[in-house]
């Protein structure tokens, strides 16, 4: 896998409106590649910005939404239509206005439809099985879109915490989560990187810690991210197959120096 690449923007405008547009050119190019693409949402404020921003843009329309297949890579374990849901908030976003089939929604499991977490995440995983190629668990992504918190979580997969450790489950329930609602299922670290793009889009003064962990362990080949690693700042961990871009505004960015690249 590359290592990411970091790419800057001067402010949260700018980076929502390019990165906007960047994603449905990057659905249009996977389209003409592909018969379906796989592209996985997060929730956090850019991810519903991005959307947000997305749905304005005339792109839009030239973009064939029946082809096109949206996963989360993780939900908030409340109930269906609750404002916390990642769902959600991508629905209200963009998504209810799309012209796409409800089958291609692959909404994770809400509280008022599983007893426990652990049986949503179940359902899940039995849900990306039936869209992987054979003899894999779950499909690849041609494009994960995902936040970072100012911990350095990256779907919930949380600092100090076993979750971002998990090489073998597919999905798990998280529970007392130390960003509120305490009761989550979320995608592994294994999932996640089966994307083709990974993009993280990181905005806000109170990214800059993370951020300054995540290119410190830019130069740490894949094989070598150590368990400290991880642990400190699970979002160094998260790697595309082919790229891994880090989209930051100037907020996150701070004396953090980028090198200069063409977008
Ligand atoms: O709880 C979560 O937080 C992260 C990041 O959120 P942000 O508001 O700090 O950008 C998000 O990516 C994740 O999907 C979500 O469940």
């Amino acid at each position: 896998m590359p290592k990411p690449r970091f790419i800057s923007f001067p402010d949260q405008k700018t980076l929502a409106d390019e990165l906007a547009a960047h994603f449905l050119s990057a659905l249009q190019q996977d389209l003409s590649d592909n018969e379906l693409v796989h592209v996985s949402l997060t929730g956090g404020t850019m991810g519903s910005k991005i959307l947000e921003t997305a749905g304005e843009l005339r792109a839009l329309k030239d973009i064939d939404w029946s082809r096109v297949h949206f996963w989360w890579s993780d939900e908030r374990f409340v109930p269906t239509g609750h404002e916390d849901r990642n769902s959600q908030q991508a629905a209200d976003a963009l998504l209810a206005s799309l012209d796409i089939p409800a089958e291609n929604l692959h909404v994770i499991g809400a509280s008022d439809q599983f007893d426990t977490a652990e049986k949503a995440a179940e359902a899940y995983r039995q849900e990306l099985k039936k869209f992987a190629p054979t003899g894999a668990e779950y499909p690849t992504f041609g494009l994960s879109l995902l936040g970072m918190g100012p911990d350095g979580h990256i779907a919930s997969l949380f600092p100090h915490r076993p979750e971002i450790h998990e090489e073998k489950a597919i999905t798990l329930a998280v529970h007392d989560s130390p960003k509120p609602p305490p009761h989550r299922v979320t995608l592994t670290r294994p999932v996640i990187c089966n994307s083709q793009q990974i993009w993280f889009m990181v905005s806000g003064e109170d990214k800059n810690a993370p951020l300054t962990r995540v290119m410190q362990a830019s130069s740490v080949k894949d094989e070598e991210l150590s368990a400290d690693i991880l642990t400190e700042t699970p979002a160094a961990g998260a790697r595309g197959l082919e790229k891994t871009i880090i989209w930051a505004d100037a907020a996150a960015q701070g004396n953090l120096k980028f090198s200069a690249e063409a977008r």
